[in-house]
């Protein structure tokens, strides 16, 4: 298990981080996500060993990073932000000096590098010198080295960043397979990424949880959520809006598009899920409107991340 406890970071008199506390088990992505300057990295700094809390405490596998640093960091991969690599080594190179870093030799290295060249996708550029990979390359390598030991944790900022959209779907496919016997914690800022790959989602802004839920309960925050869109054709001179709102079971409705007798209506439920499209579809054949479509819309969760990032900033 990946362990924050009340963890706090004060960089001179700004708290990044405030009393940051929760827990990742294995069979668990948990996505990270908030804006800038959120405390996105920080936490993640102090997870891995990186920086110091000044205040909480975090374990990795049930080894305290500070009081027992060095097992906690044996039992973790870290891919940090803009990760430095050295840049006058060979890919295999700079992969074998990690693994001999990590206490792996001889064969075992090799069958750890050649394992990690082949799950990131290195073969092509296994010879090349690690200062001169474009971007998308520089970051597998990076990734590379955080997998190389298969560890049982990972802590993961940005993973995907800086990789085309066919990488960016490898490395996800990756971390969705790597994320079945291990513990692992992701940020990124691409809200896809958290329905693609993600278990559970914590939205941290101004250095404090706003939210941890899965990606489902997130969307479900959304007013939109559960709401049905109906399209449909209405008589000549016929305003249907008054009794659509009077269908039981409804809140309120919105006029989304209207171009002459067609209109696209939004329809807030009392209750998702209790059966209001049967009761609409009912109302449309009593008033001779013609039902053409009729669609229940889940919540988005780049709506949920503005409604609680701004309400943050505001
Ligand atoms: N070494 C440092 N010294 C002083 N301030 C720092 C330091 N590291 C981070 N900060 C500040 O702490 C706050 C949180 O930064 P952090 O890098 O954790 O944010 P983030 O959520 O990862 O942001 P981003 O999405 O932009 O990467 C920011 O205000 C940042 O300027």
């Amino acid at each position: 298990m990946i362990e924050a406890k009340q963890l706090t970071k004060f960089f001179g008199d700004h708290k990044a981080v405030d009393e940051v506390s929760f827990t990742v088990e294995k069979g668990e992505i948990l996505g990270f996500l908030g804006p800038n300057a959120a405390g996105k990295s920080t936490t993640m700094r102090m997870l891995t060993g990186y920086l110091p809390p000044s205040a909480g405490a975090a374990a990795i596998g049930g080894c305290d990073i500070v009081a027992d640093s060095l097992n906690a960091r044996r039992k973790m991969g870290y891919l940090p932000e803009n990760a430095p690599v050295y840049e006058d080594m060979t890919v295999t190179g700079f992969l074998q000096f990690i693994a001999r870093i990590r206490g792996l030799s001889g064969r075992e290295a090799d069958d750890a590098v050649e394992r990690t060249i082949g799950k990131c996708f290195l073969e092509g550029v296994r010879h090349q010198m690690v200062g001169t990979l474009s971007k998308g390359f520089n970051q597998r390598v990076c990734f590379a080295q955080s997998i190389l030991h298969d560890p049982e944790y990972l802590i993961l900022d940005e993973p995907t960043d800086g990789l085309d959209p066919n990488q960016k779907h490898e490395v996800r496919s990756m971390i969705r397979e790597m994320g079945r016997n291990k513990a692992i914690i992701l940020s990124t800022h691409i809200l896809e990424e958290v329905d693609a790959v993600c278990t559970r989602a914590i939205i941290i802004a101004n250095g404090v949880i706003q939210a941890d839920d899965t990606p489902k309960g997130l969307r479900a925050r959304s007013e939109k959520d559960g709401s049905l869109v109906a399209r449909f054709t209405v008589p000549e001179g016929s305003d249907p809006i008054p009794g659509l709102e009077g269908v039981d079971g409804v809140v309120k409705t919105e006029v989304m598009e209207q171009d002459g007798r067609k209109m696209l209506v939004r329809v807030f439920p009392v209750k998702k899920g209790d059966g209001l499209a049967v009761r609409i579809a009912g109302f449309a054949a009593d008033q001779g409107l013609a039902l053409e479509s009729l669609i229940e819309e889940t919540g988005r969760l780049d709506e949920v991340f503005r409604a609680i990032t701004i309400k943050q900033e505001s």
